[in-house]
């Protein structure tokens, strides 16, 4: 029987587990702080902005929403991104991506305290990770290691292949496989757009991690029996039936091979926002000086 893993019970778990330290933050008068900035109005970018606000106000984070018209001159954005750097009531801010072409995405990223940076995308906080001595793991990747651990997948020793090389996703993924830690330890292999032989290297994997932004591209032909598969993508596709959410994973067919695998939705996505709420804390236990037993 093929485990389906189910992100939205885990992300639950994780948000659970946050509740204690939450509550000892607040108590010593520190309410963890989520700020996002939203600079585009794609709709999709709105509901997920709303759901981290949904998710933070579940815990007891609090939360700061500001939304910027995609016309705003750049200036004005670093000018919010340097109060929200200067407010010590703010733990965490997320610059909601993409970002209109007038703004240098880079430049965006580096001018976030790296202190505050949730998602884990500054440089200094990437040569952290790069290093072995994370500050925040981001969260997509971080949620990968979770849903593995709670399906009880061990990395140590596994062949593992991400398909995907982004910095948000393939890269620091690959990083965290091969860190010599809990939810590390793996044989790790990169493959993109690139790669001479995909199912060659997909077919000898026992975990592989689909995230190269391609719908339905991962099929149950180019998989071993027993794979475990985590389906990172999240591609609106347009069908008979209207629009429809689908992944990088041919689902039906991975099934059939896969001993584990992840739905979309209701896989990694609600992982990337729990893990958003663990950073958060994490960052606010910090500054406050106060250990917190994080999940
Ligand atoms: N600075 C920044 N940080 C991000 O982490 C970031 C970003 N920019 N820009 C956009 C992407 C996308 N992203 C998602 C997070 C959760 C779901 C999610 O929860 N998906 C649910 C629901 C999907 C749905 O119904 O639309 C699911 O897969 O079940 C999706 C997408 C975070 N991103």
């Amino acid at each position: 029987m093929t485990e389906i893993i189910d992100g939205n019970d885990v992300a639950q778990d994780i948000r659970n587990g946050l509740l204690d330290g939450i509550e000892t933050l607040t108590d010593a008068g520190t309410t963890p702080c989520l700020a996002t900035v939203l600079m585009n109005d794609d709709p999709a970018s709105e509901t997920y902005v709303s759901m981290k606000h949904k998710d933070c106000e579940e815990v007891g984070i609090a939360t700061r929403d500001i939304e910027l018209d995609p016309e705003t001159p750049a200036e004005e954005l670093f000018d919010t991104i340097d109060e929200l750097n200067a407010d010590p009531e703010v733990h965490g801010i997320l610059v909601q991506m993409p970002l209109p072409d007038h703004v240098d995405e880079r430049e965006v990223l580096r001018s976030i305290d790296p202190a505050k940076d949730v998602d884990g995308f500054h440089p200094e906080n990437v040569g952290r990770l790069v290093a072995g001595n994370a500050r925040y793991k981001p969260c997509t990747p971080h949620g990968v290691q979770k849903l593995l651990a709670a399906a009880d997948v061990e990395t140590e020793g596994a062949e593992a292949v991400v398909v995907g090389r982004s910095n948000i996703v393939g890269k620091p993924m690959a990083n965290l496989l091969i860190q010599k830690d809990e939810g590390g330890n793996a044989t790790t292999t990169v493959c993109h757009s690139r790669t001479e032989d995909l199912a060659e290297k997909t077919r000898a994997a026992d975990i592989v991690i689909a995230a190269a932004g391609v719908p339905e591209m991962i099929t149950g032909e180019m998989l071993s029996e027993g794979t475990v598969v985590i389906d990172v993508g999240i591609n609106r596709v347009e069908t008979d039936e209207g629009s429809e959410l689908v992944g990088d994973v041919d689902y039906d067919s991975a099934k059939e091979k896969a001993s584990a695998i992840t739905p979309v939705p209701g896989g990694v996505g609600p992982m990337t926002r729990a893990m958003l709420l663990w950073n958060t804390v994490k960052s606010a236990s910090d500054v406050a000086e106060i250990d917190v037993d994080l999940p």
